[in-house]
């Protein structure tokens, strides 16, 4: 199964938004990045829009239809009425709920489903009922994961941020696979999807992908805005797409 790639545009937003200028541009760089290859453009609007500015969603919705129709817009973030309402409008392809305050500097933990469940289940049927897939972001542990599946959503999307903080810590490493695999196993093993995403990187990619080969999507920004500016980001899009095992 191929593992598809979402360009993750925050930290591109963010760059734009040191000055009152349009550059670098949102579209253009998410334009790059579709004709490279990528499956997907996904966005994590916040209340403060310190990256995506909600103006951007009709852009990149536009640039999808009218230039990528095959191409799929996902939408992160926690599910306040303002976040409704604009996914609403944008119709993505897939919304991915995460339980992130906007005093967070970035997503840094999952949902406690047995606590949230109650909470989440007619937010997913929404959503549903606008016609998205409904991926909801999860902490590497097993344990959850029925209380996932009972809202009724799609897909759940592993947190891989601990993952990725173990870069120097080969053994660190080795275990954060374990949970995040055994997680993907009772996701997959109650017929979610699975998703993955957060501080991956073209090191990280491969031994998780070899641990998780259902992998339906990963979604990435930080460490592949900091390839692009190095590489271009049509060529960093191709790398990536390279260690999701696609034949570029
Ligand atoms: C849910 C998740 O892990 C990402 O959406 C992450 O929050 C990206 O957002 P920032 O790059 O703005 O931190
Ligand atoms: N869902 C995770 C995401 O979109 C990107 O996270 P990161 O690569 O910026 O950490």
């Amino acid at each position: 199964m191929t593992v598809e790639l979402s360009v993750n545009l925050n930290a591109v937003a963010m760059l734009r938004n040191r000055r009152d200028l349009p550059w670098p541009s949102v579209i253009g760089l998410g334009r790059i990045a579709l004709a490279a290859g990528a499956h997907g453009l996904t966005v994590h609007p916040r209340p403060d829009q310190r990256h995506i500015r909600f103006s951007d969603l009709p852009e990149i919705r536009a640039l999808i239809d009218e230039e990528f129709p095959e191409a799929e817009f996902n939408i992160e973030g926690y599910p306040s009425k303002e976040f409704l309402d604009l996914v609403s409008a944008a119709r993505p392809e897939q919304v991915t709920l995460v339980p992130d305050d906007p005093s967070q500097p970035t997503s840094d933990h999952g949902w406690d489903f047995a606590a949230a469940g109650g909470f989440l289940e007619p937010i997913v049927a929404r959503l549903r009922g606008e016609g998205a897939r409904v991926s909801l972001f999860a902490d590497a542990d097993p344990a959850q994961i029925p209380a996932a599946a009972a809202t009724g959503c799609d897909r759940i999307e592993l947190y891989t941020g601990p993952y990725g903080a173990t870069h120097a810590d080969a053994a660190a490493a080795r275990a954060e696979i374990d949970r995040l695999g055994q997680t993907a196993d009772a996701a997959l093993g109650l017929g979610l999807g699975v998703n993955a995403g957060h501080d991956l990187t073209l090191a990280n990619l491969p031994p998780l992908l070899a641990r998780i080969p259902d992998l339906a999507e990963v979604s990435i920004g930080h460490g592949l805005t900091a390839d692009a500016l190095e590489f271009g980001m049509a060529e960093t899009v191709r790398r990536y797409r390279r260690a999701c095992g696609q034949a570029v």
